[in-house]
């Protein structure tokens, strides 16, 4: 049986639409874009930075909870979130394109298009329907396609959030110029969880050079965010505890506690 991972890409190659009315759709879309909110300025704020997802469903929680995209992230955004996530994969984590544009006109903070980008033409989409970044997963692509859809985002002005699982993928992603590093902490083969993968590889990555590092999956309590925030993590990614809330807005204002920490 193909892998988690095997099958996303097979559905993936599948989605793509490369055909020329779609690529001069996506560019007009570009051009009319009125808003772009930088989100590398975002990851300098010195208070607790969380970059809070819309997520309705994912392959290891199934239905998380149906909301509308844009008023969960507006709620994100009053309780202090610096950056919404959308999930824009369908078959997987059943979320859309449309969510993205929803939420990028709700809100006033950068957001990024979380997807299995192995294409230039995702990064265009990204752009068009409103993300200022967007996620590539090193162990999704070759070195060369890294470093090509790195170089390529970058034109269009979306600095990308890269994600890795080991020391070894961040050389990989720092190596092509990667500044910003998330560690996810969900490994994609088990779907399991474990944040001592972050406690591990932050110190590290930093010592590397990277300029940010976020902390991705599984944080539920501000003790862990405390807690990680102590082995150089700028940053966290939080998407199912804010979903399964009942209160998102009081889950995220825990989750941030208050002031600013340096
Ligand atoms: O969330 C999943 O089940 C999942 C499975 C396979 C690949 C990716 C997956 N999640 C994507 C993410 O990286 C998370 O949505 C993000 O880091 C937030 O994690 P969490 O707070 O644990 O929802």
């Amino acid at each position: 049986m193909a892998s988690f991972l095997e099958r996303v890409i097979q559905v993936k190659r599948k989605e793509i639409r490369e055909d020329r009315d779609y690529i001069a759709e996506l560019e007009r879309l570009i051009q009319e874009r009125a808003k772009f909110f930088d989100f590398v300025s975002a990851l300098k704020n010195c208070r607790t930075k969380i970059i809070a997802e819309v997520k309705k469903a994912s392959p290891s929680m199934g239905r998380i909870r149906e909301v509308k995209p844009s008023q969960q992230a507006k709620l994100y955004e009053s309780a202090g979130a610096v950056a919404i996530s959308v999930l824009t994969d369908r078959e997987f984590f059943n979320g859309s394109l449309e969510d993205l544009r929803e939420v990028r006109e709700a809100v006033s903070v950068p957001v990024l298009r979380k997807d299995f980008i192995i294409h230039k033409v995702q990064v265009l989409e990204a752009k068009a329907y409103g993300a200022d970044t967007l996620l590539l997963i090193v162990r999704i692509l070759s070195p060369r396609e890294l470093g090509e859809l790195i170089s390529f985002s970058r034109e269009l002005g979306l600095e990308p959030l890269v994600e890795v699982f080991s020391l070894e993928e961040a050389k990989v992603a720092l190596d092509h110029g990667a500044t910003v590093i998330g560690i996810n902490n969900r490994d994609l083969d088990t779907l399991k969880v474990d944040i001592n993968l972050t406690k591990e590889l932050a110190p590290k990555i930093k010592e590397l050079g990277a300029k940010f590092v976020i902390a991705e999956s599984g944080i539920e309590t501000r003790e862990q965010i405390e807690e990680l925030t102590g082995y150089n993590v700028d940053a966290f990614l939080v998407g199912t505890s804010l979903m399964k809330s009942e209160d998102p807005y009081a889950k995220l204002k825990e989750l941030l506690g208050f002031g600013c920490r340096k």
